[in-house]
């Protein structure tokens, strides 16, 4: 039994949490047992699912390892992690699931695993799996070139529904980019090119298609507004991104190529209109698309480089920076942090501080915010698109009562599949 003292919770309160055998045991006042850390004056969160990452192994290690992705996350105050399909080879079938969550045992922080859809894919290998979701399913082409057509989609969402679990999707139409944009050659023209219609008319489709066959849809890392609102009309939920809450077009002069990915960042307008949606209740989730490429990589032209940027340890501290300035409450980021994800994707024992979960756990102070600075993370790519910015970094994160973090160093320590 060990205590984190006099800790205030993401609703204000002033308590002690117990934890016992790696669960939260008891949250309280004055409650018995060894005091682990006094935390007067400072912040606990429960620890941050993201649902959305790329670690790249298979395939593609010298992007980003399991070990590095995993170190990013739990620096960043990420205590779950839920992996994409599009490595080497692609998760589309059980075996290929079964290469991954080899991988998956160097992790530090718990994980998931998602299967893909492609022509090639497995259907029933891959259901026997323990999945964590569908998807990414790509409705356009992004990193991968996973992209399908109408018909595969329709197939996946009636499986989907039959097994129970939530599709996640890319909803990009590639009908409705903009080909005149090819001619230029300056890191706006991708954003210029992916247009917002692209994304609303996709979100609008993939909803209606999950809905004629019941199946639950997830839209990834909706860029605007208007894709936030399609997705809520068509009773979809949906999550954005950090880069499109935090970063706008405005920017891209700037990040040049390190500001290229799917969708694009939009105008300063729309992101504006999406951090209100953020703020006010409408986003679902925050997961961070962590994409990272190597500097070599984004180093070439804007049609050459390839699409994705780093994020998993600076997502939570961008929210906590924000929600110290008063531009969102504390609550809100437990909800679209942890609370909603373990919701929506069914993690009971994941997301709220309360008795009977796992003790995943952040404490933060947040009068201590620093600069972000590529230099000092820990994904194996190196840089970060948020250079400069100001976050509030976790002083501890702790995953099932194992602090594997301490604000300078990891513990060894073994991530879990959250459904195995
Ligand atoms: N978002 C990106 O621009 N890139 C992602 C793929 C994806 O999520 O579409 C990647 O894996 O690099
Ligand atoms: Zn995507
Ligand atoms: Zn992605």
């Amino acid at each position: 039994m060990r205590v984190i003292r006099n800790a205030t919770l993401p609703d204000g309160l002033e308590r002690d949490v117990r934890i016992t055998d790696g669960r939260i045991d008891a949250v309280g006042e004055d409650l018995d047992g060894e005091t682990l850390v006094d935390a007067t004056g400072k912040r606990l969160l429960p620890g941050m699912i993201d649902a959305h990452v790329h670690f790249r192994q298979p395939g593609y290690g010298h992007k980003e390892t399991w070990a590095t992705g995993s170190r990013s996350a739990a620096a960043g105050g990420v205590t779950t992690v839920v992996d994409q399909p599009n490595t080497e080879p692609p998760t589309v079938t059980g075996a290929a699931f079964d290469e991954k969550a080899e991988y998956a045992a160097d992790s530090l922080v718990d994980w998931g695993i998602n299967g893909g859809v492609t022509a090639e894919w497995e259907r029933e290998t891959l259901f026997d799996r323990p999945l964590f979701a569908l998807g990414e399913v790509f409705l356009a082409d992004s990193t991968g070139d996973m992209g399908i057509d109408a018909e595969l989609f329709a197939d996946a969402c009636r499986r989907a529904a039959e097994e129970d679990v939530v599709v996640t999707v890319h909803a990009e139409d590639a009908e409705l980019f903009d080909e005149s944009a090819r001619e230029r050659d300056d890191a706006d023209a991708w954003s210029a090119y992916r247009t917002a219609e692209a994304e609303e008319a996709a979100v609008e489709r993939a909803v209606g298609v999950g809905g004629n066959v019941g199946a639950t849809v997830h839209v990834a890392h909706t860029s605007t507004p208007e894709g936030v609102d399609a997705a809520r009309a068509g009773g979809a939920t949906c999550e954005v991104t950090p880069h499109h809450l935090f970063l706008s077009r405005e920017e891209l002069d700037d990040l040049g190529t390190f500001g290229r990915m799917n969708p694009p960042l939009r105008s300063e307008a729309r992101r504006e209109a999406l951090f209100e949606r953020l703020a006010d209740g409408e986003v679902d989730v925050v997961a961070t698309d962590h994409a990272p490429h190597t500097r070599e990589e984004k180093d070439a032209s804007i049609w050459d480089a390839p699409s994705g940027v780093p994020g998993v340890e600076t997502a939570l501290p961008l929210l906590l920076q924000a929600a110290s300035e008063g531009r969102l409450s504390f609550e809100r980021v437990r909800d679209v942090t942890a609370a909603n994800p373990a919701e929506i994707f069914d993690l009971p024992r994941k997301g709220r501080i309360e008795a009977g979960r796992d003790a995943d756990l952040v404490l933060v102070d947040p009068e201590e915010s620093r600069e972000i600075r590529g230099d000092d993370l820990h994904s194996n790519c190196g840089w970060t698109p948020f250079e400069g910015m100001a976050g509030v970094f976790p002083e501890l994160t702790l995953v099932r009562g194992t602090v594997v973090w301490d604000g300078e160093a990891f513990a060894d320590h073994g991530g879990e599949n959250v459904r195995a």
